[in-house]
């Protein structure tokens, strides 16, 4: 059987789904392929049952940082209860809601795994599906497996087992040290378990430096061991059920359960990629519109330009309006920052890695900016020092840097360290893509007693 539509997108993770949304907001047919669930990484395995495991921990904590509450608190999580909550936010691994969600906005699903079979053309069961202007590949990605000897037959977890995990693991060990060790790290130590995290190059080692003293030494409070330098070689699965890691020096370290949390592999191995003259397994490599070639285009984690949610869902809206405007030869901006180019995915990327405590960042580190040739300026400002913060927690530490674009005035760089402060975090990434000018920041005056306070002592230590 073979259907035709203006758009085929293959993937309905959340990339996938708001691309075909857009297109039909726009005017043109859209259908999508998924062959697990509709609602893809973030919604089953990642992003929302990780944050709900999170989550408990944090409102505890919070509550014990309050001198009056702290009183009301007399008990441990309740580490059933937050499971059950975690199944929830999961859906309990059903995409009713969001299949559902997909017809009322008038895209036809096929469940199938897609396989693109030449131009313009996508295999899915036995129909295939032809597409007049466009196929989006949002495919996403999985967890990458590293060749370290015994660790595929050693039936570790990668985040997918961890985020679902029906119990939680006496003693884990977690193999890397990027956002998703530092995030199970946390979330497992505070359900009770012994975390011994290997984090061969440091932990959080793109943020900036005070980023990874901060939550290292919080990760230590709760009890995980941080291996900073430690390299797994071997790995082995013991009768008993255990787990061996062996390290480069030759120690031994046992666990119950060990996540590998070292990185992501596209979602491309089988994909058709070679019936077009592309490589499969790679990445899919974009122009600013996310255009691979001139029917096909890859939005979301596929194309490795950022593997986050809301900045795959910005590619997303980007991709259904350029496809329509190129359908309907309408003109194309993609000039920085024009209606069809990803800018933001180069210069302002929000993320919050949910970790004790929080961290909350966009733009470039101070690391970053040098490397670009930005002639910058640093500006750092204890977050311990803000009446708001003062009010909001007990004993509050944290850490707030700013990079200046000393030749433009401009802001280029933001990290926050503290609990509570990803809700800060906007203001920078607006503050960024608006390249709003520091003397006009002087104008935007923040409300008394909040932490925003920072933004005020930022400024006035800038022009100190
Ligand atoms: C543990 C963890 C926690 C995370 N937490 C956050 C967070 O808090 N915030 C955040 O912004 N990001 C987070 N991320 C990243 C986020 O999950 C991804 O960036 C996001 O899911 C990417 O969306 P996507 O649609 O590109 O891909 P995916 O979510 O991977 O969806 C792709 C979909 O395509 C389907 N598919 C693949 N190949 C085919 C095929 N050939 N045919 C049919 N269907 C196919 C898959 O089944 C899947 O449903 C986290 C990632 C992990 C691993
Ligand atoms: N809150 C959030 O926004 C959030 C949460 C989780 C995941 N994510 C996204 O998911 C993606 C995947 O996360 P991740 O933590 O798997 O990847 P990552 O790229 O963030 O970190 C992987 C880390 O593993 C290290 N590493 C690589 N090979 C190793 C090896 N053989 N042994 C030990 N360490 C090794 C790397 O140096 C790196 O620090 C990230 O890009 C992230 O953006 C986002």
């Amino acid at each position: 059987m073979t259907s035709t539509y203006d758009v085929v997108v293959i993937g309905a993770g959340p990339v996938g789904e708001n691309v075909a949304d857009r297109v039909v907001q726009g005017g043109l047919t859209a259908a999508i392929i998924e062959r697990e669930l509709v609602g893809g990484e973030c919604s089953y395995w990642a992003c929302m049952p990780t944050k709900a495991l999170l989550r408990s921990g944090a409102a505890l904590r919070a509550a014990r940082q309050v001198p009056g509450a702290r009183e009301a608190v007399t008990g441990e999580l309740d580490v059933a209860a937050v499971l059950r909550r975690r199944d929830a936010f999961a859906s309990n691994w059903q995409d009713d809601g969001q299949a559902a969600w997909l017809e009322s906005v008038g895209v036809p699903l096929y469940r199938g795994h897609g396989r693109i079979s030449g131009e313009r053309t996508v295999e899915v069961g036995g129909t295939t599906l032809t597409a007049r202007h466009a196929v989006v590949v949002a495919t996403g990605s999985s967890a990458l497996v590293p060749e370290i000897e015994g660790l595929r037959t050693a039936s570790a977890w990668t985040s997918r087992e961890a985020v679902a995990a029906r119990a939680v693991p006496a003693r884990l060990a977690v193999i890397g040290g990027g956002v998703v060790a530092a995030e199970m790290a946390t979330a497992f130590a505070e359900l009770g378990a012994a975390v011994t995290m290997l984090a061969r190059d440091g932990v959080l080692p793109l943020a900036e430096p005070f980023v990874a003293e901060r939550v290292t030494e919080s990760l230590q409070n709760k009890g995980v061991s941080v291996r900073l330098g430690a390299e797994a070689v071997a790995v082995q699965r013991n009768a008993d059920q255990t787990v061996a890691v062996t390290l480069a020096d030759g120690e031994q370290v046992e666990a119950d359960e060990l996540l590998v949390a070292i990185g992501r592999t596209p979602n491309t191995q089988d994909l058709g990629l070679d019936t077009i003259g592309l490589t499969p397994g790679d990445w899919l490599t974009v122009d600013n519109t996310l255009r691979v070639n001139d029917w096909l285009y890859a939005a979301g984690d596929v194309n490795r330009r950022v593997l986050l949610t809301h900045q795959g869902k910005y590619q997303a809206r980007l991709v259904g309006d350029v496809i329509v405007a190129r359908a309907k030869g309408e003109p194309i901006d993609d000039t920085p920052w024009g209606r069809h180019a990803a800018t933001a995915d180069e210069r302002a990327v929000p993320q919050v890695v949910f970790t004790d405590p929080e961290v909350a960042s966009v733009g470039l580190t101070a690391a970053a900016a040098e490397a670009a040739g930005i002639r910058t300026r640093v500006v750092d400002y204890d977050l311990a020092a803000i009446a708001g913060s003062a009010l909001h927690a007990e004993h509050y530490t944290g850490h707030a840097r700013m990079i200046v674009d000393e030749d433009r005035q401009v802001i280029v760089g933001f990290t926050l360290v503290g609990p509570d402060v990803a809700e800060m975090l906007h203001a920078a990434t607006i503050a960024i893509t608006a390249e709003v000018p520091l003397p006009r920041l002087w104008h935007a005056v923040p409300a008394f007693p909040t932490t925003s306070e920072l933004w005020l002592r930022l400024l006035e230590t800038y022009n100190r």
